[in-house]
């Protein structure tokens, strides 16, 4: 019996994992299950999950937490707080985390894993975005695992597993987009929060679908590939793949690519991950290729869509560009989904404030926290004074 721990356990991903853990009771058993603010949901959670520890990020939701528990007649322990988060990360209890929360709030509990040595099924790829070789060193340093959650990712890892270290490096890497919801609009000026939240394929939280809406979700996720396999991001390429079905690709030194296909629903990446190196049922319909009525790709407009080329910008400038891309780009969704800016000054405002950043690149945790949260506060500023000119 494995022990999980789940980070972010009421969103889309630590849905799904509990769904898959559901199905495997024999297998697995649950020590934690976190959320920030969303009480209920969190208790509901633990009711499915049998979860010994309950934490809310929001520490003075302690008490609603609590009484929560109780309404469901739980003996789950509540606890409260960012820093019982970051503990339950490294909980000897857990052999496994799910890295599941959005946003770099994540950092601290991914490098925490890390550290214990855990086995980190990480789907928070703004972590990897903003740890960088550091977090891959300290994973390495401290025997723990990482195992990509990220559907794109995951694929990768699946193509690359028979790879020897001399196919290795000499692989690109193809990662797959769908264009998300405006791949065919020319006038973006006018999408509204409610279109640009419903993503053409996936169901997932808003802020990865306005990701996906500007392309900065394959950014991050162009970042994200650049760590996970070393490969350097003139090795990387991208392509619109709007079905969605072949989740990414792996071309070697022949030519050959290799590709990984299925259905679009994280369920089977979880459960990949959550059996590894055995292959677990999902419950998942598989791909039935009878109705599937043509693959198609495209190159990725980067007129309309930048945000993918500052991306590549940010990996080809280093030191903290990574970090401040990624945070300026959480504030201006963040603002766009209040309705504060629109759905253009999203990337206008990460092109102006990218170039910002310090070209020293982070040297310790601390340090890539100290810089997220300078972007942040540089980023409000900018957008408290913004006029969209
Ligand atoms: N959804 C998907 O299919 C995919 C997601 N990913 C990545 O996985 C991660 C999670 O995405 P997704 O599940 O869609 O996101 P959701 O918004 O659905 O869920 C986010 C989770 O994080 C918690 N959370 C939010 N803010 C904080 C905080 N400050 N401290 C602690 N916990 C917090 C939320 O708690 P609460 O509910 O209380 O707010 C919730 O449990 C993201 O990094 C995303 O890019 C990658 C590939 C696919
Ligand atoms: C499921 C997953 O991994 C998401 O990151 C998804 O790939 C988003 O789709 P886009 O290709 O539209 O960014
Ligand atoms: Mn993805």
């Amino acid at each position: 019996m494995k022990k999980v721990s789940i980070l972010g356990a009421t969103g889309s991903i630590g849905t799904s994992t509990i769904d898959v853990l559901n199905r495997y009771p024999e297998k697995f058993a649950v020590r934690a299950v976190t959320a920030y603010s969303n009480v209920q949901k969190l208790a509901d959670a633990a009711k499915k999950t049998n979860a010994e520890v309950a934490v809310i990020g929001d520490a003075k939701l302690f008490g609603e937490l609590q009484e929560a528990l109780n309404a469901r007649q739980l003996k789950t322990i509540a606890k409260a707080g960012e820093k019982a988060i970051v503990e339950e990360a490294a909980d000897p209890d857990a052999e496994i985390v799910v890295g599941a929360i959005v946003g770099a709030a994540g950092i601290a509990s991914t490098f925490a894993s890390a550290k214990a040595g855990k086995r980190l099924l990480l789907a928070n790829k703004e972590s990897v975005v903003c740890g960088g070789r550091l977090l891959m060193d300290t994973i390495k340093a401290h025997g723990a695992q990482l195992l990509p959650v990220d559907s794109e990712h995951n694929a990768v890892f699946q193509c690359l597993e028979s790879a020897s270290e001399k196919m290795r490096q000499s692989h690109r890497i193809i990662l797959t987009a769908s264009g998300g919801p405006f791949r065919k609009r020319m006038d973006l000026s006018t999408v509204t929060v409610e279109e640009a939240t419903h993503h053409p394929n996936w169901s997932m939280g808003k802020k990865i679908t306005v990701d996906s809406a500007t392309l900065m979700n394959k950014g991050l996720e162009v970042i994200e590939a650049r760590w996970l396999f070393d490969t350097p991001e003139d090795r990387i390429d991208v392509v619109v793949h709007p079905q969605s079905i072949i989740h990414s690709m792996v071309q070697y030194e022949d030519g050959v690519v290799l590709a990984q296909l299925g259905a679009p629903d994280m369920r089977n990446t979880i459960a990949y991950c959550l059996g590894y190196p055995e292959r677990l049922n999902a419950g998942v319909k598989p791909l039935d290729f009878s109705s599937i009525h043509g693959l198609t790709f495209e190159k990725p407009d980067t007129k309309r869509f930048p945000q993918l080329a500052y991306a590549y910008e940010a990996l080809r400038r280093g030191g903290c560009s990574c970090i401040m891309l990624n945070a300026v780009n959480e504030i201006a969704v963040e603002n766009f989904l209040k309705g504060k800016i629109r759905f253009i000054d999203i990337p206008k405002i990460c092109e102006v404030m990218m170039l910002s950043a310090s070209e020293h690149a982070p040297k310790s945790l601390e340090d890539v926290l100290e810089a997220d949260k300078e972007a942040r506060i540089l980023t409000q500023e900018y957008i408290s004074g913004y006029t969209g000119e």
